[in-house]
């Protein structure tokens, strides 16, 4: 082993070594490298058909789940288009047909030019790329192993720890018939008849995907409604502060164990971070939205057994029902991608989930280490793991110590129509709350369903605060909603108030101008009051 980089005494082969090449270790190996350190980054060999990893091909595997899974949401957007065009006019008189094939291959090469861009933009930073699966030796020092077996070591005076999340599994029999959503982006055929256990992101998604392809769906879910309030599992200084799911939320014990201690909780607010959930009024939406669309829904149950059947899988629910389908998808959860990393050689600490425990800037227990992204299990999104990337660079390379803000981090669930929020959720917000909550919410059936004749309302709606007028949270499940959500979460991120939205002039006509016309308070709600619905 060369130590080429001079650290007091000590040498080192790198400034900085990444092990994985997902959102977070590409943002922070680029940007550390433009900071004028040198870096190195490793990532196992990916296969971009498949989107597993199975080796042989080479390449960076930057897009997992969000890019693929968006290209399949707009292959099904245009299902529904077909149906609403005819009232305007569109006689399509022969019948059409959707070719799933030509789909995917369609989706590959974009993911091929995809990473080809995500890897010039390494090399065109200096950073070397090495492909294989990376573990700790120790705190300055890692081992890559290649696709034959060799080994290759190296040592740098700062490691990032990126490697993700993976898909979870219930244990039951039969599990091993099921999907997760790494097979999901790549089926060889389009499913006929698909069974889906969970209602988080992934399962809501998928849902709509199959059905928009035309696939019957059944959905499978523990709770009453789709979608979670909130959960997570956060860490404080080196301690962990809170984890599980808060107040009343739906799906009980997931990967953490329910911990909804108010305490903990709170030392999590004063230190400024916020998980946006969903309020029970927008899953309850979502729901609507998902069963008038066609989908199969089936609140309060779980799977027991899947068995390999003559035409397909047979799946048993705890309340005795069998049903075939051709594809059974888990979307239980993902877990922190730490078990191969040799960490406990090192010494870097984990908490319940297996995920490594940080600090605000991203630091591990170890003054080498850091860890960025799904490995820390913060607020596991594609936009988080940037921001954590780039704080990480700019901290220990940038000479600017920066952390992450998780105030006001919008997010969506694409599903038909999609969701998406910012802020406080209304529950949120009377647990926070000093004073009273005004709640102002707006279903109305956009311009373009009066005349496609679709039966399906959008829905807003603004969490105020009734002292300082601030708007703490939005909300909207429609059409756009995600287009639409990026800019008010500019708003929220600059404080804005109830009354500067309604100083602000709309667009119209358009569905996004509900947001600055919405005068009438729909409700008033007392801190620790009831959220509650009129929708
Ligand atoms: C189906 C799906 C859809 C999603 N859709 C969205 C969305 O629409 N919007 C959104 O914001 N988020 C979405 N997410 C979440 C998002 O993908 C993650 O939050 C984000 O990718 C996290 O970035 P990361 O860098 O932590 O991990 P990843 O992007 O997963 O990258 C981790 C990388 O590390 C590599 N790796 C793992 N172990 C090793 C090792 N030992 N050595 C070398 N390399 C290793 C992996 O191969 C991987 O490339 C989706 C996730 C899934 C699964
Ligand atoms: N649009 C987006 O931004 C987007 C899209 C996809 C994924 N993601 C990210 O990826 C993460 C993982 O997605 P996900 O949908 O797999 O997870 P999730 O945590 O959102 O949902 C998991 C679902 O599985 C259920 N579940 C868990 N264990 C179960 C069990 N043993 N039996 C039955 N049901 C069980 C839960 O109750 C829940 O409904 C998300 O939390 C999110 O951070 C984001």
């Amino acid at each position: 082993m060369s130590k080429q980089m001079e650290d007091g005494n000590t040498h080192y082969d790198f400034d900085l070594f990444v092990i994985g090449a997902g959102s977070g270790g590409v943002r922070a190996a680029r940007f550390s490298a433009n900071y004028g350190a040198k870096v190195a980054v490793c990532e196992l060999p990916f296969h971009p058909i498949s989107s597993e990893v199975i080796g042989g091909v080479g390449g960076t595997c930057v897009i997992r789940g969000c890019v693929p899974k968006k290209i399949l949401v707009y292959g099904a957007s245009f299902s529904s288009e077909f149906e609403d065009a005819r009232n305007y006019g569109w006689e399509v008189n022969e019948k059409v047909n959707f070719n799933w094939k030509k789909l995917l291959q369609n989706k590959t090469n974009e993911i091929i030019r995809l990473n080809g861009i995500y890897k010039r933009l390494l090399s065109n930073a200096g950073v070397k790329l090495f492909e294989g699966e990376g573990r700790l030796v120790g705190p300055n020092e890692v081992e890559v192993v290649q696709l034959d077996g060799t080994k290759l070591s190296y040592s740098a005076r700062n490691i990032v720890i990126a490697t993700g999340s993976r898909a979870q599994r219930p244990a039951i029999p039969g599990q091993e018939l099921a999907i997760t959503s790494d097979e999901a982006l790549s089926l060889d055929e389009l499913p006929k008849h698909v069974v889906i256990l969970g209602a988080g992101y992934i399962a809501v998604e998928f849902a709509s995907i199959w059905k928009g392809m035309g696939s019957n769906v059944d959905l499978f879910f523990r709770k009453e409604l789709p979608l979670r309030i909130w959960c997570g599992n956060f860490s404080v200084g080196r301690e962990l502060v809170a984890s599980g799911c808060l107040g009343g939320a739906n799906e009980g014990p997931m990967l953490v164990p329910v911990v909804p201690h108010k305490a903990q909780v709170f030392s999590f607010w004063r230190l400024g971070l916020a998980v946006r959930g969903f309020d029970d009024e927008m899953r309850a939406v979502v729901a609507r939205n998902l069963e008038a669309r066609g989908i199969n829904l089936h609140p309060r149950t779980n799977l027991t057994e899947l068995t390999k059947v003559e035409g397909g899988i047979k799946v048993v629910t705890d309340h005795g029902e069998e049903i075939v389908a051709d594809v059974v998808l888990f979307a239980t959860g993902r877990a922190p991608n730490t078990k191969r990393l040799n960490l406990e050689a090192v010494g870097v600490k984990l908490d319940n989930t297996g995920a490594v425990i940080v600090d605000e800037y991203s630091h591990t227990n170890i003054p080498t280490i850091w860890a960025i992204g799904d490995v820390t299990n913060r607020m596991n999104l594609t936009p988080v793991a940037l921001m954590e990337g780039t704080c990480f660079a700019k901290t220990v390379f940038g000479g600017e110590p920066t952390k992450p803000d998780y105030l006001n981090v919008p997010c969506a669930v694409f599903c038909n129509p999609p969701l998406s929020v910012v802020g406080l959720s209304e529950e949120q917000a009377i647990e926070q709350a000093k004073g009273d909550i005004s709640v102002f919410t707006s279903s109305f059936n956009p311009m373009k369903n009066t005349i496609s004749g679709r039966q399906e309302k959008t829905v807003m709606k603004l969490v105020v605060d009734g002292e300082t007028d601030k708007v703490l949270g939005a909300s909207m499940c429609g059409p756009d909603a995600p287009e639409i959500m990026q800019g008010i979460a500019v708003g929220l991120k600059c404080g804005a108030t109830k009354a500067q939205f309604d100083s602000t002039v709309g667009i119209h006509p358009s569905a996004a101008e509900e947001f600055v016309t919405m005068r009438t308070v729909t409700r008033r709600v007392h801190a620790g009051g009831k959220p509650k619905t009129n929708l």
